[in-house]
Formats: C-alpha cells, structure tokens, sequence
C-alpha cells in the first residue's frame, strides 16, 4: 500500500511487483537516460495507449465530430488515432514552409511529447481521442499556459493544493481547450477541482443572462458539498453560483435573477424545466459527476431531459466518476463531439491507500458482535458503517444508540434537515461513528474517515469501490473492514479480486474461489438485534 500523498500524487494501480525493472529504471538519477527510457518504454505502449501533443484548442462555435475513424485502446474504440493526427499537424503546416523551420517544430514537437508521455507515465494517465492537450506539469503552468486569474491561484495557496493530482494534471487543459471529456479516477483524487477550475477559468467573471454552467450530482447531500466546494474556489470574484433547492425549484424564476454556475440534482432540475422556470439554452458548461450513477435507469430519464434542454451548439459536456462501466463509456460516445478519454490508474480500481480487510462473522449476530468487540477494544473516529437498507440502519443504530458512543444514522427517510445534521455533526467531529445506507456512499468528502465498515456486504463492486473510498481520501491512509456471512461467500471473490488489484494481501484460498457475476446482491437478512425473540 501506498504511504502518505504519494497516491494521490502518482495515480493509483502502480503494481510495484510486475513493474520492478520499470521502478528501476524510474529512480536512476541520470536524467536524460532516464527521460529516453521512460519515452521508449512510452513508445512500446503506443499500440495501448494514445499519446498526443497540445493543439490549439479547438473550435467551440461548430464543433464536429473529428473522423469517426475509430482504434482500440486497451480494448476501448476511441474516436482516432491521435499520434498520426500530430503528423498530420506537422505535414499541414511543413508543406508550405520552409525545411529548417520544418526540422525545428518538428524537434519542438518531439519534446513536447516527450514531456507528455513522461508526465502521463509518471502520473499513470491513460489518454485516448484526437490531438490531447498537454497534461498540466505544475498549477504554475495554469498561469503560463491559461492565464489563470490571480483569485483562483490565491484560493488553490489558501486550500493547500500544492501539486495537481493526476486527473487535474489532464482534466483540467482538456476542457479549458473546450474539448468534451470522460474522465474515471479514484476516489479522494480530486475530480470536483478538475471541473471546477476550467470552469472559473473560461467563465471568466459574473454575467447576467441565464444559467451559463451546470453541475449535475445525484444526491442533494452531494450538490450541497459541491456548491460549497464551487464557494471556496470562487472566493473574491462575484460568481452567481446558485444551489437548486426544493424551494428554488418550485418557486422560483431563474429568468429574474443572475445564475452563472447551477448545482442541482437531476430531479430538481428537471421540476424546473417542466414548469418553465429555468432556461438552459445558453448553458456553455455541463458536468456530470458520478457520472456512472446518472446513467443508470432509475436517473436517466431526468438527466436526458436536462441534457435536451441544454441546447447551446458549443456546450462542452463532462462526465467524471471514480467507475466508468462500459455502458457509461458508450452513452458518452454517442453523446459528446471529439471527446477525450482520460483514466487514471486502471478504471474502477479502489483507492490503493486504503488497508482493505474482510471479516467472516457467520451469522448476523456475529456482526452486531464484532463491531461491538471492534469499538470496545479501538474505536478510532471518525468510522462510517454502511448497511443495505434504511431499514437495517435503523436497526443497528437502535443497538448502538445506547452504547456510550456518539453514534447517528443517514438514510432516505430522514428529513432534509435532519439529513443535513448528520453530515455537518460527522463532519464537525460532534457524531464518531455514522450509520449510514449508500445515500453517502458515494462522492461525500469527509476528511480524514479512518475506517469504513461494510457491515452488510455490498451489492455490487462498483457500490464497494464507492463506499470505501470514503476513506483514504486526498493521499491519506484509511481502512476497510467489509463483514461477511455464509449468504455472501458466492461474492467474496469479487472483492479478493479488487483487494488484490489494489495492492492489498489477499490469502491464497480467496483467490482459489469461483468468480460469480455480481449484480445487485441484497440478500434478505435476519433482523439486527441482540433481544432474544418473545
Ligand atoms: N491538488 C490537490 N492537492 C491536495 N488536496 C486536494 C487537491 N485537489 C483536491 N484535493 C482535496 O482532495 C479531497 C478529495 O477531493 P474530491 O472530493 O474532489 O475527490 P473525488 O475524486 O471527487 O472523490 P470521489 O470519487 O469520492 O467523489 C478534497 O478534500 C479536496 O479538497
């Protein structure tokens, strides 16, 4: 496992056995050599991996599709093949020219790729489209290269954002060259300020004149943290940024009044444009966090409707999760123009920072004894322990609510009140240990969570990956202790797979078992409960 920020600041799925001879050769100081090898290691993996130089960002009035000439990278069809689009670059602008001014942006090109691909390498980017912007090789390079307004460089000194993490490094110029993007990287690597930063930047200051960004997340506990995420970020300059309340989206008139950045769920947002009160015609930014959770078919019908209503012909759409299944990458296919594919790491990986543990407890009384024994002898706040219903939430915090520790629970039949509490009591510290159904399972940033319990297994791996990245965020260690019984052993594999995957050691006989496919696995259990049955 990997210590302290270096996760946060290398990328995840760095398999330090299989890449020995890399690591190797990575740490040996002579420069050049070093730089060469890494290149040529690069090259090799051109046939999987696209590597492209920085182009001109592109235009945003009438943005085509860019050929549909379509190669696979690492097993995923691409929209084309972006090496022989920087030759082509060279060709175009060569013919003309004269022969040594040809050789010399040739060389210059050659070191920018160069640059490129050692960044990339180094930060276990993968990119895949046509004519990749440059990754970004210090949060300098956003005043060199962007013109980065002094606030927003301010605001990133005052938040301690020192380097930029790997999908900032490419997120960020991709879309600040007004290319849509899809983007998967871990959990806690900083994907709100990948989409964010772009977004001050090319908004540049307040206008009035209708809603000109969109952010899109699937909880309102996630919409709250983002708009005040978009706050901190935006400080000193007057940015309209507006979070759409039930209130907002049943009275209000966003015609009336100045909104440069809307945050919203899809449900919300959705009221809104039924009723006529908001205008998305002139949206120019769209970003859909938890993407993968937008797409599914429960959101899919409110997110089209929002997508629809965004009609600008320049708008550059963005889709960000810690999990891309394949079906999100398709959608993303039809629906963006020219778009970038930026993963780091491997795709749906969890966070290599967190120490990852299952615990066999038989029965569900075992599990109410083992976290029982678990708190007595080491409760190390804050511990979010996640069950599979709002039903079984409430079960468990009726046995921990009396055990001299400062216990709540979060579920959907909370008011938004009361839902509101309970985040701001974790996140004050106030509650040690928060009982929680997957309502905050996914996108929630509470820093510094030491520990999360799967206490009822979870029902799909993308629900684990989600669940115990809430830990191990931002470079920090965590840990995850996941309890299972005899209902889940046909799914033990799955998680041995992901430990296994994320450096974790996992014992030889878990390894041995059947892979099942795992799809929504909610067992109906027992009741939680230490009273003996009347
Ligand atoms: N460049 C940076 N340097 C240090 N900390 C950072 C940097 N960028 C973001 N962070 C911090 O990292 C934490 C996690 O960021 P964020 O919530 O954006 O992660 P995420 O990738 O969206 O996670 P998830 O997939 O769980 O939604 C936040 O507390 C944020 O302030």
């Amino acid at each position: 496992m990997a210590n302290d920020s270096s996760f946060l600041f290398a990328g995840i799925r760095f398999n330090r056995k299989k890449f020995g001879s890399d690591i190797a050769r990575f740490q040996k100081k002579d420069s050049d050599k070093n730089s060469a090898q890494i290149l040529s290691a690069v090259e090799d993996e051109s046939e999987k991996t696209i590597e492209a130089v920085e182009d001109k960002p592109a235009s945003t009035k009438k943005r085509k599709r860019k050929g549909t000439s379509s190669d696979s990278v690492e097993g995923f069809s691409v929209f084309r093949n972006s090496t022989s689009a920087a030759e082509a670059q060279l060709n175009d602008e060569g013919e003309a020219g004269e022969e040594s001014v040809k050789l010399d942006k040739k060389k210059e090109l050659n070191r920018q790729l160069e640059r490129d691909a050692i960044c990339r390498k180094k930060h276990n980017i993968h990119v895949s489209g046509y004519n990749v912007p440059s990754p970004l090789q210090s949060f300098d390079e956003l005043k060199s290269r962007y013109k980065c307004p002094s606030y927003l460089l301010r605001n990133l000194k005052e938040l301690g954002f020192r380097e930029p993490t790997p999908i900032q490094r490419q997120a960020i110029p991709v879309l600040l060259h007004d290319r849509e993007c899809f983007a998967c990287a871990p959990t806690g690597s900083g994907k709100t300020f990948a989409f964010v930063c772009p977004m001050l930047i090319k908004l540049k200051g307040p206008e009035n004149g209708g809603v000109r960004a969109v952010i899109l997340c699937h909880t309102r506990e996630l919409t709250a943290q983002t708009y005040r995420e978009c706050k901190k970020l935006a400080k000193g300059k007057k940015f309209r940024i507006k979070l759409m309340t039930k209130h907002l989206a049943r009275n209000a008139d966003f015609s009336k009044f100045p909104c440069d950045i809307l945050i919203s769920t899809p449900l919300r947002l959705r009221l809104a444009i039924k009723r006529k009160k908001v205008d998305l015609s002139r949206v120019e930014h769209l970003v859909l966090d938890e993407s993968d959770k937008l797409f599914e078919p429960e959101l899919f019908k409110q997110i089209d409707s929002v997508i629809k209503a965004c009609s600008n012909p320049s708008i550059i759409r963005s889709l960000f999760s810690a999990t891309l299944p394949d079906f999100v990458e398709d959608r993303a296919r039809e629906l963006m123009h020219d778009a970038v594919r930026v993963i780091v790491g491997r795709k749906n990986m969890a966070s290599e920072t967190i120490k990852q543990k299952l615990v066999f407890t038989g029965s569900e009384e075992g599990k109410l004894l083992a976290i029982r024994q678990s708190f007595a002898e080491s409760l190390n706040p804050p511990v979010l322990v996640f069950l599979q219903s709002k039903e079984r939430a409430k079960e468990l915090y009726g046995e921990l609510a009396f055990d001299n520790i400062r216990v709540d629970a979060i579920h959907s039949d909370l008011s938004q009140e009361e839902r509101e509490n309970a985040v701001n009591n974790f996140r004050a510290g106030e509650t040690w240990v928060l009982i929680a159904t997957d309502v905050v399972a996914r996108g929630m940033d509470f820093k510094a969570v030491n520990c999360v319990i799967n206490y009822d297994f979870p029902d799909s791996a993308v629900a684990y990956v989600h669940r115990i990245g809430r830990s191990g965020r931002a470079g920090r260690a965590g840990e995850a202790i996941t309890f299972y019984t005899e209902e889940d052993i046909p799914f033990l594999r799955n998680v041995a797979n992901l430990m296994a995957a994320s450096g974790c050691e996992v014992p030889s006989w878990l390894m041995e078992l059947r892979k099942r496919k795992w799809k929504k696995h909610r067992p109906k259990r027992d009741s939680i409960s230490t009273k003996p049955d009347l």
